[in-house]
């Protein structure tokens, strides 16, 4: 049946109705329409199903590789230019002003290789990020709990002490558990070298973080193969003694009229009960010396002579086999307690360096030691 009307194309490229359709014979005009209807209705339905499977199989392989290959490409690692998210799943309080964060990598990527690496190379710390005000603050990773099923290798753990104005610190010890944080590194802060015999380490605060980065490094990967672990003394100094993670004082320790229930945690914190095991463990390679203000009792000039004059006696009691190895003395803490013991660290070319050696440790003698500022 003709239809009534239909559309044409106009010179001006518009349409115009049409009452009539074009006539055409009717003989091309019976042929066009039964080839139509039959290749149509019949024939291309078929072939056009059996093209687009032809197409859609290779096309949805070759999406999911470029799927899986974005993935890797989206989920890099750990990485010192970069920020990377990751999730804050824990949070200790070790103190009323600290407390350890354990963060785990937002994406699925394992970050063993990069954190194995920074480990061996040294003391390194990586940059959070404060998203609001954009500005950043370095901070240490503890080393890793061994043989614990808690912490998974990926994950990484810091004790960050809350400054009371502190734009980064305020900001983490508010944020609940769940939340993004942002990570840059590692940034490798002294390459701890491998013919080290003997460590004095002045730790003040959470100054303890390398400390125990030290001790990672050289006693529990060891320094070298076929060398000897070296002697590691932490000398930490806080300012009460809640901040020594309620851990049992040495025989520095002296009552004080601040020795309240409340200035001293009840339990040890994880972190403390670490720090017991790992002395217990390396006895005779690593001791722990605690001081705290609030007690009275200090890193004096007196007790490093004596810890200087104990490594002499005890080097010469016990000699190291093979050749000599180095001595260093680290001091890491807030700026006023490094420059204190090692004088001030200098800034050159916009960069922090360790400077000339100043303080209480000038005053000793400590030919054949080296020292340094982180
Ligand atoms: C390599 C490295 C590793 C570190 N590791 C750790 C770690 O493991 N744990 C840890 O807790 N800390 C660590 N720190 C310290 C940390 O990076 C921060 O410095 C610390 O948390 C304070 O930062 P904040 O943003 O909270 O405080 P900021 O906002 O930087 O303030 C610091 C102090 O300065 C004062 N202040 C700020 N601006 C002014 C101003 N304009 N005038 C006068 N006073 C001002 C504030 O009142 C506050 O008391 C590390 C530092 C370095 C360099």
């Amino acid at each position: 049946m003709p239809l009534p009307w239909r559309l044409q194309d106009c010179r001006h490229g518009s349409f115009k109705l049409l009452s009539q359709p074009p006539r055409v014979p009717l003989r091309y005009a019976n042929t066009s329409r039964s080839k139509f209807q039959s290749s149509a209705t019949v024939g291309r339905p078929q072939r056009w199903q059996s093209r687009i499977l032809w197409i859609s199989v290779p096309v949805a392989f070759f999406g999911c590789v470029a799927y899986v290959k974005y993935r890797n490409w989206e989920e890099p690692g750990l990485n010192p230019e970069r920020f990377i998210p990751f999730t804050l799943v824990a949070k200790e309080a070790v103190s009323s002003t600290s407390s350890v964060f354990t963060l785990s990598p937002r994406w699925a990527t394992t970050n063993s290789q990069i954190y194995d690496q920074a480990w061996k190379d040294g003391i390194w710390s990586v940059q959070v990020k404060q998203p609001q005000l954009q500005i950043a603050r370095s901070y240490t990773p503890l080393s890793p709990i061994l043989n614990s099923e808690q912490i998974i290798d990926s994950d990484l753990r810091f004790l960050i002490r809350r400054d009371p104005q502190g734009e980064v610190s305020g900001y983490l010890h508010k944020l609940p558990i769940g939340a993004e944080i942002e990570l840059r590194g590692p940034h490798l802060e002294y390459a701890i070298p491998n013919d080290v015999d003997e460590v004095v380490f002045l730790a003040g605060g959470t100054g303890i973080a390398p400390a125990l980065q030290v001790v990672h490094r050289l006693i529990v990967l060891s320094s070298s193969p076929g060398r000897e672990s070296p002697r590691i003394r932490i000398l930490w100094a806080n300012r009460r003694r809640e901040d020594a993670l309620g851990l049992p004082m040495n025989n520095l320790d002296k009552p004080t009229e601040d020795n309240s229930s409340t200035a001293r945690p009840s339990l040890p914190s994880l972190l403390a009960r670490e720090l017991t095991n790992l002395q217990q463990d390396h006895q005779g390679k690593l001791s722990f010396q605690y001081f705290n203000d609030d007690q009275k009792s200090f890193i004096t000039e007196d007790v490093l002579a004596k810890c200087f004059l104990d490594s002499t006696r005890q080097a010469k009691k016990c000699p190291t086999e093979g050749p000599a190895g180095r001595k260093l003395i680290l001091v890491s803490g807030p700026d006023g307690f490094v420059k204190h013991y090692a004088g001030p660290k200098v800034w050159q070319g916009g960069v922090e360096h360790s400077g000339p050696v100043g303080g209480i440790l000038k005053r000793l003698d400590l030919s054949g030691w080296e020292v340094w500022k982180l």
